[in-house]
């Protein structure tokens, strides 16, 4: 169907460098891509071309034409985490072509198609944040980019967990004052009614398409055409789902616009707010029950932790113990972050077992990863030698109390060195903000130099074992010398040297 592929080896002359094609990766219905070399440096990257199918009608072949310059005269003006950079664009063959960064992974299609299952709600979760991130940065172009294809198949994953969005040969700015669009696309089960050519899509389009593409991976069922998933639909084929997410996918693919989300936005913090456990369904388009937003993983948005800018999450003062940012509202939760599964934890009923993702929040991994703890319950008692509920004061096995290690920090600053029991969890480190009403219980503020951010880490207590996590600092945390990946929880143990700035805290269990 596709006439002449690029054989490997082919050498071709770019506009800023000379690539040789290493093989093909992928082809779509307009186009195929290859992995390349940069002659100049040996660097790797992928090189798309539209390549009609040989049975294409001329007209065909000229609209898609201008969508492909379009796809890369967008992606060049684009800067974001989640999108691959481009580098280079020319013309070979009367081909146009683009130069992109090569995304290593697999399309959310081809994990799917893999795992034949659905996906534990935790990981939907992290890349619908990661997807709504980048769709939102899209709609806040001037005038907004709409991505109007959103579907598993234009969405890689790498194998680090970060979301890349691929494909924007449909994508198209907004234009106001247009009743209508010129071509009515998208891919039915993902788009909205709107699409169907009966109007002008707005950001609203892709709020439909993204609660379909999170629909499709939460239940391994395609979404139904212009259809808004029923209450308890998506909890019958995963267990993992709580209500309020499968409220949030409701509102997300409401067939009346004006009843979805209507910011990517506000359908981010929706998400963000079910990781965290403090939603309430009925103020899910409220902004000012959402939390900041969190960092882009592997680039962080530096305005989002910093201790000069942003305010405290408004949820925070709103629940005065809300569930901790990284919990989960499911009552047997497998942790948030991607921990190994503990063994309580409920699975989809749909078979095959949903597979472990890789780590949802971690970009490389540079500190040591979260092991299992050695056991997954409570204390064992000294006497009898019986494992006991987590929380257990007296055993239940001989009755005999129940000795509680006690953790604690040796913090060291410049200005001074003190010693913390570690008795109320979670245990906020960073720099107070009375304006804020946010007080962490380790203060750096006059210790560490300006540079640990206000909600810098916390450690979090899971029964007799004591996780550090970096809230996407600025500056980060280091552990024993090793920088942390935001989010990803360490497991700590007696004489880890936790670093910030110019403070280190030695934990310790006594
Ligand atoms: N930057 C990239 N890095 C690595 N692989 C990529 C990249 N972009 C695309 N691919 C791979 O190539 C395949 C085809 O890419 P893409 O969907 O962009 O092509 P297309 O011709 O526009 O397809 P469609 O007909 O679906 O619009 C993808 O499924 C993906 O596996």
């Amino acid at each position: 169907m596709f006439a002449d592929l690029l054989p490997d080896g082919t050498i071709l002359q770019g506009q800023r460098d000379q690539y040789r094609i290493l093989g093909l990766i992928g082809r779509g219905g307009m186009g195929a891509v290859y992995r390349c070399e940069r002659m100049s440096d040996g660097s790797t990257w992928a090189l798309k071309e539209m390549r009609p199918p040989v049975e294409a009608a001329p007209e065909e072949i000229a609209e898609n034409r201008k969508l492909f310059d379009q796809e890369s005269q967008l992606l060049q003006t684009l800067d974001h985490p989640n999108l691959p950079k481009v580098i280079d664009s020319f013309d070979q063959a009367g081909r146009p072509t683009l130069v992109m960064e090569f995304v290593q992974g697999k399309t959310l299609e081809d994990k799917q198609r893999e795992t034949n299952a659905p996906f534990f709600q935790r990981d939907v979760v992290n890349w619908g944040i990661q997807i709504a991130r980048v769709l939102n940065y899209l709609h806040t172009q001037n005038p907004p980019i709409i991505f109007r294809d959103m579907k598993p198949p234009n969405v890689m994953l790498t194998p680090e967990g970060i979301i890349k969005l691929i494909d924007f040969g449909v994508a198209r700015t907004y234009k106001t004052n247009k009743s209508k669009d010129t071509v009515a696309m998208g891919s039915a089960g993902y788009a909205p009614p709107e699409q169907y050519g009966k109007g002008q899509t707005d950001a609203r389009a892709d709020i439909y398409a993204l609660g379909a593409t999170l629909l499709h991976m939460l239940t391994n069922l395609p979404p139904v055409p212009l259809q808004t998933p029923k209450d308890g639909s998506l909890i019958r084929h995963n267990q993992s789902v709580t209500p309020e997410m499968e409220q949030v996918i409701i509102k997300a693919m409401a067939m009346d616009r004006d009843k979805r989300f209507q910011t990517m936005a506000s359908f981010e913090q929706a998400l963000l707010a079910v990781d965290r456990g403090v939603i309430v369904p009925d103020k899910l388009d409220d902004p000012t029950m959402m939390p900041t937003p969190a960092p882009v993983f592997n680039n962080p948005d530096p305005s989002w932790s910093n201790p000069n800018s942003n305010p405290a999450p408004a949820w925070g003062n709103q629940n005065p113990n809300p569930a901790p940012a990284w919990g989960n509202p499911n009552p047997n939760p497998a942790p948030a972050w991607g921990a190994p599964q503990q063994p309580n934890y409920q699975q989809p009923m749909a078979q095959p077992v949903p597979q472990q993702s890789v780590p949802s929040w971690a970009p490389p991994v540079q500190t040591p990863a979260w092991s299992p703890p050695p056991q997954a319950n409570g204390p064992i008692c000294d006497q009898c030698g019986r494992m006991n509920k987590p929380n257990a004061r007296f055993c239940a096995g001989c009755g005999a109390a129940i000795k509680r290690a006690v953790p604690k920090l040796v913090i060291t600053s410049p200005r001074a060195v003190w010693e913390l029991a570690l008795t109320h969890f979670p245990c906020r480190i960073g720099r107070r903000d009375p304006a804020q009403n946010h007080h962490p219980e380790i203060d750096l503020a006059e210790h560490d130099r300006g540079v640990a951010s206000r909600r810098h880490a916390v450690i979090e207590q899971q029964g007799d074992h004591h996780l550090l996590i970096d809230l996407g600092s600025i500056n980060g945390t280091s552990i024993n010398g090793v920088p942390m990946t935001a989010y990803q929880p360490h497991h700590l143990r007696p004489g880890d040297r936790i670093r910030i700035g110019d403070v280190e805290m030695v934990f310790s269990i006594e």
